[in-house]
């Protein structure tokens, strides 16, 4: 019998898999019995509620002793010197780097000095934390395999606050020779704690440490090295976590810092778990014949030759016992494998084309796919044409947000009169595609939040909600639920049980189970594939995903090189162009002159966080239209951004 002393991921996986047949035989007293226990046992487990702290030890954070009569800080200044900035110059003018939409990144041999004071940085940002471990990601995801690029992990699993943002780009731009600016910037970051981290700070006398992975770009050695080295010039312990996903990384940390446990091997088991929960069939099912879903035919996955590849290798083996088969394609292993090149989430959803290798195009028509980005934390479905010369049917991030929050709300409503004052919403950017929009607005009864690119914002937004489903088009996004939320679950659970209501019942416990087969820390395209492939089962959805709910508008982006993309500056969540003077309005005149309402025209232009490039986008009811939209506005963008 389950106990509450054991960890989540055990408790999860008996219910699921040793106890299956015992919950099925077992008498209403002992499901009680069982269910209790498993909250009770999560309760003391779980990654998702606030980190375990010593509620003996005060409030307090580990201060970086005074820099000028202490010796790390001459330890410091030593090793910068060792590291030094790039001597290459572009055009005349000094490298800057900055912290965009996703960390530093950039063309990996200029990014040495950088990977070494974001090692530092993170050391700060462990001792900010009171010792909890912090991470450092060396990945530039779905950039070139010549890129490279360095992302920062908080200690509940988090990206870094935006606050930090200018102190990450003064450590980063600081002469080697000048130590002191260095130095004054890393006591700033070892200092700043936000409110939402402060209880976390509540830790202890943990011996500062900070966890470093890469993906498996040829670079990524080195600067793993440089980032390990900038921790431990801070006399603080840095541990090598090897290759693996962004997503991994930001739940090892989680994990470790909550006592949960940190090891891969872990990571799997804990999504498997909350995977075969979810699709445990109850007795009406076990008679199904028509539509039987378990014989889904095994899932196409395209690697996008990056790290992913590997690693759902790993989850592969994790979760096919319970009838979910990988076909996995493009793993990097292969001698005309090449990172991002041809394949990937970004190419599929950007181009709408099948991945070019990996042989694709010999699949059944129809077949369903999904492709992840180079560092695994995006994921996309689409469907291989159904004749030939047809396009693919996409299902990108909207799609993907809509399957889940309509799943997630209907559960919730299930689960009525127990669970009540649990909403469900949604997060989106101005990438979302307009018919997305417009259904989420008509389902929620309001519209979805809409806030800047990058997940740093998505998920921000989210974590205000009950339940909030983020996912930017291109696939990055995950369910969030509050802690709140998870209590308010657990406590009609108990309730529905003891009034034996077993529809609610049900409900609950996928709501539950749905948390635990999602990544707790950042959206990740293992659990992202894992969730949707529950949903399709308990759904009985064996055929085509794509417009199940809403049909998409045309829509296309691109990309313009200019001289300087940062001339461009946004307001209204990147939907208005402020400046240079005149572009908006060129971009209104232009959507006007189409008869805006009646293509459903829609246009912003923005300058991209990760690429030097500025990105249109334009969505219309029709191809031609957002071609004729399109060239419009990248003719204007040329003349005002020269
Ligand atoms: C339009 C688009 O796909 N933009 C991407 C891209 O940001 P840009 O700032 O647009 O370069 O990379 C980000 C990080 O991977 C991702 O969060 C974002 O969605
Ligand atoms: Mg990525």
């Amino acid at each position: 019998m389950v106990t509450a002393l054991d960890g989540e991921r055990v408790v999860v996986a008996r219910i699921a898999n040793d106890e299956r047949q015992r919950v099925r035989e077992c008498d209403f007293c002992t499901l009680l019995f069982l269910i209790l226990h498993s909250l009770d046992a999560r309760r003391h487990s779980s990654t998702r509620v606030a980190p375990k702290v010593d509620t003996h030890t005060e409030n307090r954070t580990m201060t970086l002793p005074d820099a000028s009569n202490h010796a790390w800080a001459q330890t410091y200044a030593k090793a910068t010197r060792d590291h030094p900035l790039p001597t290459e110059s572009d055009g005349g003018a000094p490298i800057q780097f900055s912290y965009g939409t996703a960390g530093f990144r950039t063309r990996a041999e200029i990014l040495h000095s950088t990977c070494f004071r974001a090692g530092a940085l993170a050391a700060a940002r462990s001792l900010a934390h009171g010792g909890q471990t912090t991470g450092i990601v060396i990945t530039a995801s779905h950039n070139p395999a010549r890129d490279n690029g360095v992302k920062l992990v908080e200690p509940n699993g988090g990206t870094m606050p935006m606050a930090l943002e200018s102190v990450a780009e003064a450590l980063a731009n600081a002469s080697e020779a000048d130590a002191e600016a260095q130095i004054a910037a890393l006591g700033e970051a070892a200092r700043m704690v936000d409110a939402s981290a402060a209880a976390a700070a509540r830790a202890s006398d943990r011996k500062p440490r900070v966890f470093v992975a890469r993906d498996t770009r040829a670079s990524g050695r080195a600067l793993a090295d440089a980032a390990l080295a900038g921790i431990r010039a801070m006399g603080v312990e840095a541990v090598d976590r090897g290759v693996a996903t962004t997503p991994q990384l930001h739940y090892y940390v989680l994990a470790t810092n909550t006592g949960a446990p940190d090891a891969e091997a872990d990571y799997y088991a804990r999504l498997a778990a909350g995977y075969a929960a979810l699709t445990e069939k109850d007795e009406d099912d076990m008679t199904e014949t028509e539509n039987d879903t378990d014989n889904f035919p095994p899932l196409v996955i395209d690697c996008a030759d990056g790290v992913g590849g590997d690693k759902l290798a790993g989850l592969s083996e994790a979760v096919e016992s319970y009838g979910l088969r990988f076909d996995l394609r493009n793993r990097g292993n292969a001698a005309d494998s090449s990172l991002n090149d041809g394949v990937g989430s970004d190419l599929v959803q950007k181009a709408r084309t099948p991945p070019m290798r990996g042989g694709f195009e010999s699949l059944e028509p129809g077949t369903r796919c999904v492709s992840v980005d180079g560092d695994a934390d995006r994921l996309i479905y689409f469907e291989t044409p159904r004749s030939p010369g047809e396009p693919i049917a996409l299902v990108d991030g909207d799609q993907i947000a809509v399957l889940i929050a309509d799943f997630l709300g209907e559960m919730v409503r299930e689960a009525e009169p127990y669970l009540t004052d649990v909403r469900v919403g949604v997060v989106q950017t101005a990438y979302a595609n307009g018919a997305s929009t417009k259904f989420l607005t008509e389902r929620l009864g309001e519209p979805p939040a809409c806030v800047p690119t990058g997940v740093k914002h998505l998920h921000h937004k989210a974590e205000e909600m009950d339940i909030g489903v983020y996912f930017e088009s291109n696939g990055h996004g995950t369910a969030l639920f509050s802690p709140a939320a998870s209590k308010a679950i657990e406590e009609a659970t108990v309730e529905a049980l003891t009034q034996r209501a077993m529809p609610q019942v049900k409900a609950l416990l996928a709501l539950t189970h749905a948390q635990r087969c999602i990544n707790p820390a950042v959206g990740d395209a293992m659990s992202g594939i894992l969730l949707v492939e529950a949903i399709l089962r308990v759904r009985k959805i064996k055929g085509s995903i794509a417009n199940l709910y809403y049909t998409d508008l045309s829509s296309r982006q691109t990309k313009v090189v200019v001289r300087d993309r940062t001339t461009i500056k946004t307001v209204d969540a990147e939907r208005t162009c402020e400046k240079p003077p005149g572009l908006q309005e060129a971009i209104e005149k232009i959507l006007d002159d189409e008869g805006r309402e009646k293509v459903r025209g829609r246009a912003f232009v923005r300058p991209s966080g990760t690429e030097d490039c500025v990105r249109v986008y334009v969505e219309a009811t029709d191809e031609a239209t957002v071609g004729r939209v399109t060239d419009a506005i990248v003719e204007k963008v040329r003349d005002l951004c020269a």
